[in-house]
């Protein structure tokens, strides 16, 4: 876990930022054991805004890994960071259970996607037909 909230840090560091002026790191460790680092990448056009979270799982499942394990994530806020409703459907789609929420003074908390994201939307409640099974 501490290797993962220090990639989490440190890629919070190249946060393009111009405009919210808040800096997020993440950090996810795939089941090859391999780390994948992200962090928030914000436009003019504030829509099209990619989260920490987000743009690491992307950078992971763009090198082909599609099982991925734990996060971790880190901001400057008061108590630990809390993943924003899109990123934790992102999070269930790929797998992701363990997830550490930080801030920067080393407030942690640990949870699980059950938690974060409980009676969900996944690929399986669908058939690939499109009529309900
Ligand atoms: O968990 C979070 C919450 C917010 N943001 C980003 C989106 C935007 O760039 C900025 C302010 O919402 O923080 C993340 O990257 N992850
Ligand atoms: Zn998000």
């Amino acid at each position: 876990m501490e290797d993962l909230a220090a990639a989490a840090l440190k890629a919070r560091e190249h946060a393009y930022v111009p405009y919210s002026k808040f800096k997020v790191g993440a950090a996810v460790k795939g089941k090859s054991g391999k780390i994948y680092t992200g962090c928030n990448i914000e436009n003019a056009s504030y829509g099209l805004s990619n989260c920490a979270e987000r743009t690491a799982i992307f950078k992971a499942v763009s090198e082909g890994e599609q099982e991925l394990l734990a996060i971790a994530i880190v901001a400057d806020t008061a108590g630990p960071v809390s993943p924003c409703g899109a990123c934790r459907q992102v999070m269930a789609e790929f797998g992701i259970n363990e997830i550490s929420l930080l801030n920067m003074d080393g407030d942690l908390r640990t949870t699980t996607i059950d938690e974060l994201l409980p009676f969900s939307f996944a690929r399986g409640d669908f058939s690939e037909d499109g009529d309900k099974i």
